[in-house]
């Protein structure tokens, strides 16, 4: 199995020093001329702890950074493409290095079955709307060029670029064909880490949800810090200390991942109310804590965003079954509970058939709410037989528990509970 890596920057020279290291004989390629004749002179041109020494082992052995592009190109079974991706003005990925790279690939002839990775970060779909249509339309002219595409997104820091490669979490690899598949598999069991097969658009959605949850949860605890001094009198560095005594932030797996799920929203007598207070008491001090108020924002919007995908499957006069009605599993509380909101949404796009069952909170939610017209079901199985589809909006154990059932009608599981 032999490999090249296009770009040899943080990303490109840390992949072909561990695919290297792992034994398999790896191209590096660069176009910048400076950054190659360093890196023939063993010197890393940029600060990256291990590089040096990785690189003086396998350099002239397994790392080769003198064999001509298109012998290497001819030779490879996998290309990794490790190049650049800025921003452009609009804020749009640049993928002008990307496609630079696939043509110049293209261009040397050879009728090697050989697979196309990008490594380099791309946002979702670029590899489906973009390179695959990009590189059909290059093959046309040469049809005897066979090509697999891959997306493998790396998610090592800089700084730690070694170990993180060398020792990764996991292993995301968006692939289609069973080719290339089996290409990668080979190219990644040295490692040793879980390997996750997913589609092209999922691999390179997870890389951006990675990231962005970083970019979010600094500028969260950055916009807290602003909140803190428009308020004042507030010692915003112990505030942020005793937050993370929290134990929800240790343990393995640690508890506060659970936050980082997606369902219909957050519900309950505190999260709501305490989000909307903090809001208006920063704008009473002089201050607008736009992620804040992105956040409401996003609480409302994301329980139309979900009856709109049962409204574009499912005729109003059908039967619907409600799995849930308290705002989270083991209570009962149903005060500021997202199914409210969500089936009085359903009533106003016309359902009228709609029946509920909650293993604890029935009661409360009939007490709460007297004026919804919908119908109590005691059992889970009586709400099965009633119902012809099902929207699950609080995630008991007793519905996981039940899943193989409920599955065999429609279920819309709002809280990715089965
Ligand atoms: N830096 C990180 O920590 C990190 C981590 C994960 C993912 N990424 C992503 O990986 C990609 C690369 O990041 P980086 O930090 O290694 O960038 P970098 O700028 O350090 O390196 C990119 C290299 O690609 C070279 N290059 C450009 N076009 C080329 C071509 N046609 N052929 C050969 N070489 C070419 C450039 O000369 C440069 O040396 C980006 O998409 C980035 O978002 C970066
Ligand atoms: O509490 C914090 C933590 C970090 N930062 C800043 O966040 C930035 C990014 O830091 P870090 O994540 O350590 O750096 P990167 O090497 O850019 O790595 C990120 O970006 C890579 C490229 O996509 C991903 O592969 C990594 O998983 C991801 O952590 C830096 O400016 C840090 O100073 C803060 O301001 N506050």
């Amino acid at each position: 199995m032999n490999i090249t890596v296009l770009g040899l920057g943080f990303v490109g020279l840390t992949t072909s020093l561990g695919f290297a290291k792992k034994g398999f004989k790896t191209y590096g390629f660069d176009i910048n001329e400076s950054r190659l004749k360093s890196l023939k002179k063993h010197h890393v041109p940029f600060f990256e702890p291990h590089l040096k020494e990785i690189l003086i082992e396998t350099i002239g052995n397994s790392f080769l950074l003198d064999v001509p592009f298109e012998d290497a190109i001819k030779n490879s079974d996998a290309i990794f493409l490790c190049v650049g991706t800025p921003e452009k003005r609009d804020g749009s990925a640049d993928l002008t290095y990307l496609f630079n790279g696939i043509e110049q690939i293209l261009s040397v002839p050879t009728e090697k079955f050989q697979v196309l990775i990008t490594k380099s970060t791309v946002p979702p779909s670029t590899l489906s709307k973009e390179v695959i249509p990009f590189v059909n339309q290059i093959l046309a002219e040469n049809s005897n060029r066979k090509i697999g595409f891959a997306s493998n997104p790396e998610f090592l820091r800089e700084g730690y670029c070694w170990e993180d490669f060398i020792r990764p979490d996991r292993v995301v690899i968006g692939v289609e064909d069973e080719k290339s598949k089996e290409i990668l598999d080979i190219v990644y069991k040295p490692f040793g880490a879980p390997i996750h097969y997913v589609n092209y658009n999922t691999a390179e959605f997870i890389k951006y949800l990675s990231n962005t949850l970083l970019s979010t949860m600094i500028s969260y605890a950055n916009e807290m810090s602003m909140i803190a001094g428009a308020i004042g009198d507030i010692e915003t560095k112990r505030a942020f200390q005793i937050l993370h005594e929290d134990k929800r932030w240790y343990g393995d797996p640690a508890g506060i991942r659970s936050y980082v799920y997606p369902g219909c929203g957050y519900g309950g007598y505190c999260l709501p109310k305490d989000t909307a207070a903090l809001v208006s008491m920063a704008e009473k001090n002089g201050y607008s804590p736009s992620m804040l108020k992105a956040n409401l924002e996003v609480n409302k919007g994301i329980k139309p965003f979900l009856v709109e995908q049962v409204v574009a499957e499912v005729e109003p006069n059908a039967s619907l079954g409600i799995l849930g009605l308290s705002f989270k599993p083991n209570s009962d509380d149903v005060r500021i509970t997202p199914p409210k909101e969500i089936i009085e949404q359903l009533l106003e796009k016309g359902y009228s058939n709609i029946y509920a069952y909650d293993p604890i909170s029935n009661e409360e939610f009939k007490t709460h709410y007297p004026d919804l017209p919908i119908t109590y079901m005691d059992t889970l199985d009586q709400l099965y037989e009633k119902a012809e589809c099902m929207v699950l909006l609080t995630g008991w154990d007793e519905f996981k528990e039940k899943k193989g059932l409920l599955q065999q009608k429609k279920v819309f599981d709002f809280r990715y509970t089965l």
